[in-house]
């Protein structure tokens, strides 16, 4: 239970409504625990935005950027259940899933036209964004570098990659689109791409230059290079937060089946037409899809893309199985062993 709210006015900036309101009255926190959003995770301390102004606490609770805690003195006490989660496989090879961000509403996809597109990036993020329960929105940075064809086939580019997805052509050093991301910016936006893909200073023309000056915190790089190394949530100055990831190198995915067919929904659609049910579109007799992709009307790119994310979502969930197996034959063995000693101790 939280107490009376004195500040409450500000929470509904950083997103808080009256279903966060009810979730916190039955949430398992000490009277006079107060809520807020967290706004920045790093290295075992969290920031949380609250009625009262931003707090450091020490999560007792494993908490993410977006999440809504309930912090009781110094420490989070209580995570309110999340709305949607926008997850990626761990970098490090370990089997657990990383929360990049909690209740989101849209992700916006950035992908920089000045490297070409890189189209296999943005079905994977997008697939993740599905995931999420999030609406993913693609964004086209950089447009002022258009050499006069690039914008062109980036779009048509775009389009393949992402069917079904808004893609919202932007230049924050002309100002081009800036309103346009902003109006598609619908809640909790995070924004996520490749290091480089112009997400800061995006997130800089969305939030006015010093908002983001003060709050992001950003790093030189190896090469010289201003760099973001943390999430970092901050409110828009219309409705709606904006987060700014840090760029992602490797976005394995995992337990992402359904957002890859939605990501894939043109693939998905073909599939209804392959003569077997369970058909993995590989060697089967009467696939649709096979023949889609011999025939040039499915892109052979794109089959490949959505075979290559199936299994490694295939391969990473019978990781998760055998880390479980693990588990489980390790809690055995400690079972047996307990009950050794206990007879030992009956004088068995
Ligand atoms: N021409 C042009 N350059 C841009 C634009 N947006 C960003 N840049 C430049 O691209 C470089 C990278 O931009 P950032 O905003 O730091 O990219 P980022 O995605 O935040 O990168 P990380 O923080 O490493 O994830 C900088 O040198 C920016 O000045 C744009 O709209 N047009
Ligand atoms: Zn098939």
């Amino acid at each position: 239970m939280f107490s009376a709210l004195p500040h409450a006015s500000v929470l509904p900036t950083y997103g808080w409504d009256s279903t966060w309101e009810q979730l916190a009255l039955t949430a398992d926190a000490p009277a006079g625990a107060v809520p807020g959003r967290v706004a920045r995770v790093d290295r075992g301390r969290v920031d949380v935005l609250t009625g009262r102004g931003r707090v450091h606490a020490a999560p007792r609770v494993p908490c993410a950027v977006g999440d809504w805690v309930l912090v009781d003195g110094s420490a989070v006490a209580a995570v309110l259940p999340r709305r949607t989660a926008l997850t990626r496989s761990a970098a490090s090879g370990r089997s657990e899933a990383q929360v990049l961000a909690a209740n989101v509403d849209t992700v916006l996809v950035a992908a920089p036209l000045a490297a070409g597109v890189r189209p296999g990036r943005v079905e994977r993020l997008v697939a993740l964004a599905w995931e999420s329960g999030a609406t993913p929105v693609v964004v086209l940075t950089k447009i002022d570098q258009d050499d006069g064809s690039s914008l062109v086939a980036a779009l048509s580019d775009l389009a393949d990659a992402a069917p079904g997805v808004d893609v919202v052509p932007v230049s924050a050093v002309s100002g081009d689109g800036v309103d346009e991301v902003a109006a598609a910016a619908r809640g909790t936006a995070v924004l996520v791409g490749p290091s480089g893909a112009g997400k800061s200073t995006l997130a800089n023309a969305l939030l006015g230059e010093e908002a983001m000056a003060t709050a992001t915190v950003r790093d030189v790089d190896g090469k010289g290079r201003h760099t973001t190394v943390h999430r970092e949530l901050l409110p828009l100055p219309g409705p709606g937060v904006l987060v700014d990831t840090p760029g992602l190198r490797a976005v394995g995915v995992r337990d992402a089946a359904e957002g890859i067919d939605r990501a894939f929904a043109d693939v998905v659609d073909l599939a209804g037409g392959c003569r077997f049910a369970d058909c993995a579109h590989d060697t089967e007799p009467g696939c649709a899809v096979a023949a889609a992709g011999d025939a040039g009307t499915l892109p052979a790119r794109r089959l490949a893309a959505y075979r290559k994310l199936v299994r490694e979502d295939e391969w990473a969930a019978a990781r998760t199985d055998a880390r479980l197996a693990a588990e489980r034959r390790g809690r055995w063995r400690q079972i047996t062993r307990d009950q050794r000693a206990r007879y030992r101790a009956r004088g068995h």
